[in-house]
């Protein structure tokens, strides 16, 4: 069975994926897509030879497209009322972070899939896809290091555009730690707070940059988030968990190392597209795959992206603050439990 994609969104991720889709996994046909900007949508169809039909909306796609399932690419307050429309038509959604851009909205798509009866939405929370994380989560499965004590990490980007602001630190970049982290040590956050360092010299006027977010968890687990927008040097993710009987480190990308001018030196990327190229390759795989076998995707859920969002706000509150703040989470409802967690890798 070959899934019928429409994809929502044809600028940079939207690309990659139908990228991937239609040139590297198998399963998957890109049949229609749309785009706010009619022009982008053309190009992507056009760029990748796509058999595609352009839809003027989202809407209009997935009422039209004849589509089995969209993917979710457009900007994040576009994510909430396309997912509901997916839902509503009974279609499989794969949708970006943020799955909603309040707590509230994520909570409206789980109330709807919940209605719905059967499980249609996975969140894009690529990390948990990733070979390196899930070493580590294997390793604190097995006991390897005792129980995680502490958990050290940083995501820095070399730079980012005018348009980026102090609240997208979290609710764009951190939010990825907010998911990955609490998954890997099988924890839920108690609280959130976030202080500011001397600001970059290379930060725009209006954002505090860098921050350092330091979430608590329920069985008291501290771990600290360096994030870093303008740290020039290349696109770099660090995670170390300190447990009672070691300490186990994301890996580092693999590189050639080279010995010139009296230094030895590795290459580090510079793009989120190349530093989790296998980790996006997996997951998607992984979401068609679990359609065609379970006829339900079983990666992040829309629960997991709730949580992401509940974390994320109780974070931009801490910003304002510069107070602790409590991370309240409604009570796992019965349909989101027994997910499979863990990525088939
Ligand atoms: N998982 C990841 O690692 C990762 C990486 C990058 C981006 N993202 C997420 O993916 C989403 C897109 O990011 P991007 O970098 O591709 O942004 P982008 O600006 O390059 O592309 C977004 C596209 O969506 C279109 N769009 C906006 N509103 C729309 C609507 N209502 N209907 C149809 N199209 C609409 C825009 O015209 C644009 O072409 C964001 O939510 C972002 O947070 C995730
Ligand atoms: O949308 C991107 C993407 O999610 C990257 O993984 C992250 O490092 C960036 O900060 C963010 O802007």
């Amino acid at each position: 069975m070959t899934l019928k994609i429409g994809v929502i969104g044809t600028g940079a991720i939207g690309r990659e994926h139908i990228k991937r889709i239609t040139n590297t996994l198998s399963g998957g046909e890109i049949v229609a897509v749309t785009d706010v900007n009619q022009e982008s949508a053309n190009q992507s169809v056009e760029q990748y030879g796509l058999n595609a039909v352009v839809f003027p909306d989202d809407a209009t796609l997935i009422a039209e497209g004849n589509v089995d399932a969209v993917f979710i690419t457009s900007w994040g307050p576009a994510h909430e009322g396309s997912v509901l429309k997916a839902i509503e038509a009974g279609k499989y959604v794969f949708c970006e972070k943020p799955l909603a851009t309040t707590a509230e909205g994520c909570m409206r798509i789980v109330e709807a899939e919940m209605k719905h009866g059967k499980k249609l939405v996975q969140v894009g929370f690529m990390r948990r896809y990733d070979s390196g994380y899930v070493q580590l989560k294997e390793a604190i499965d097995n006991n390897f290091i005792g129980e995680p004590l502490m958990l050290h990490c940083a995501h820095r980007n070399p730079t980012v555009g005018e348009s980026y602001s102090t609240d997208m630190a979290i609710s764009d970049t951190l939010i990825h730690e907010i998911d990955v982290l609490h998954w890997l040590v099988n924890d839920d956050y108690k609280s959130v707070q976030v202080l500011f360092p001397k600001k970059n010299k290379y930060a725009h006027q209006g954002l505090r940059d860098p921050q350092m977010v330091i979430l608590e968890t329920k069985t008291g687990i501290i771990i600290n988030v360096e994030i870093s927008v303008n740290c020039q040097y290349g696109y770099d993710i660090q995670c170390e968990v300190v447990g009672e009987e070691g300490i186990v480190k994301l890996p580092e990308v693999a590189s050639i190392t080279y010995r010139k001018n009296a230094a030895l030196g590795a290459n580090i990327l510079m793009d989120w597209k190349d530093r989790f190229i296998d980790a996006y390759d997996v997951e998607l795989q992984h979401f068609m795959d679990s359609i065609r076998d379970n006829g339900e995707p079983n990666g992040p859920t829309a629960w997991d992206g709730y949580i992401a969002q509940v974390t994320a706000d109780a974070c931009i509150k801490a910003q304002e603050s510069g107070r602790k703040e409590d991370v309240v989470l409604k009570e796992q409802p019965d349909f989101y439990k027994n997910n499979l967690k863990t990525a088939q890798v």
